[in-house]
């Protein structure tokens, strides 16, 4: 337990002891995100904490979904583990990306851009970006960039290259006679379709999927994530982020809570969507605003990024803050918050005859 004097751990962090005690490697993750941090500077020394003191592990054969409202800092969380931010972003802590033979693993955030583009992104980290038709080449249609990928990742040519590429489109439910289309000739949902199937190609051991199912109906987003999920067979990783909580609660085996930049809580996706529910007053906030729960907004809006709070930046919308608040929170089993919920989800909290918020 911190005192109040001593600064808050960040959620995740109690893991670090636990999994360096395994001496014989088994429990290693895939990837282990510790105090991630990043700023970036802007005009008038002006400073936006977009993502701070995040760690998590991610273990092979797994999701996690990472949630949260928008603006608080998911994206730019993929980037960072990506090498994708702009040159006004400073990044702290470390991401450690295993892989056979590598016992120490590699620090996505220290490796230099030459090994990023060589050898991580596409290849051991995957992609699918938030924003599919700013990814994709204005010039070339979607079957060129497809294939090119395709041969660049397996080495396929020829007749087996047109074959491997139709199986890519069709993999992320992208229509095989839309293929020599261009990027602007396609709905949103297609870009987002075409997008995905490039960042299946590679197989990569690791796939971010930034708001996969954008644009998509309920059908294509069941068989989108699934499609995703399913890329964790063999000891893939998945960490998907997502707004929208019932693809997460279909697919996920853990849930990251992000607020503020902060993650607040981390839990198992069957006690989260489930029994006992979210602990964190926010992610609580989270659930019940779905349609098919309560219904019920959480009231106010999130902070500015620029000008956060020193103690819990949720404290100005949260129903159970005090005095305490004023201090950060320490992560303990996986909430960082003065006042978690403890016990069952009360009654109020779910509609009459609701399905929770499966659909
Ligand atoms: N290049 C940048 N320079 C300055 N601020 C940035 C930059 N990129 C992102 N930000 C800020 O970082 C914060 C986090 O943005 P991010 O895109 O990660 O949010 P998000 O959680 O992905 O939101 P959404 O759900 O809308 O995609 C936002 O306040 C955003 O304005
Ligand atoms: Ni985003």
């Amino acid at each position: 337990m911190a005192g109040a004097d001593q600064p808050a751990a960040p959620i995740g962090a109690d893991a670090v002891s636990q999994d360096t005690a395994t001496t014989d490697g088994t429990r290693r993750p895939l990837l282990r995100v510790r105090e991630l941090t990043v700023r970036f500077g802007m005009r008038h020394g002006r400073r936006i904490a977009a993502v701070s003191d995040v760690s998590f592990d991610l273990a092979a054969g797994e999701c996690l979904a990472l949630v949260g409202e928008s603006g608080c800092g998911k994206s730019v969380l993929a980037s960072a583990l990506l090498g994708l931010l702009p040159a006004n972003a400073r990044t702290d802590g470390s991401a450690l990306l295993y892989g056979p033979g590598q016992g120490t693993g590699l620090d996505l955030l220290a490796a230099d851009e030459a090994t990023l583009a060589r050898t991580v992104r596409g290849r051991r980290v995957g992609l699918v970006p938030q924003s599919p038709a700013a990814h994709l080449t204005p010039v070339r249609t979607v079957r060129s960039q497809l294939a090119e990928t395709v041969r660049e990742l397996t080495g396929a040519r020829g007749r087996e290259l047109a074959a491997v590429t139709r199986a890519a489109a069709e993999r992320a439910a992208f229509p095989v006679d839309h293929l020599d289309r261009y990027p602007h000739q396609l709905s949103g949902g297609l870009a987002q379709r075409a997008a995905t199937a490039l960042a299946l190609v590679g197989d990569a051991p690791l796939l971010l999927a930034d708001e996969p199912t954008t644009g998509l109906d309920r059908d294509l987003v069941e068989r989108t994530v699934d499609e995703l999920r399913a890329h964790t067979d063999d000891g893939r990783g998945l960490l998907l982020i997502t707004h929208d909580l019932a693809a997460a609660e279909r697919v996920a085996d853990r849930v990251a809570v992000m607020y503020a930049g902060r993650v607040v809580e981390l839990a198992d996706a069957g006690d989260f969507f489930g029994e006992p529910g979210p602990r964190h007053p926010y992610a609580r906030g989270l659930l019940a605003a779905l349609p098919e729960r309560a219904f019920t907004p959480i009231p106010g809006m999130p902070p500015e990024l620029d000008a956060l709070p020193d103690g819990c930046a949720f404290a100005p919308r949260c129903t159970r803050a005090s005095a305490e608040c004023a201090r950060l929170p320490a992560a303990e089993e996986g909430v960082a918050c003065h006042h978690p919920v403890t016990g069952a989800r009360p009654a109020v909290g779910r509609r009459e005859g609701s399905e929770g918020s499966k659909v």
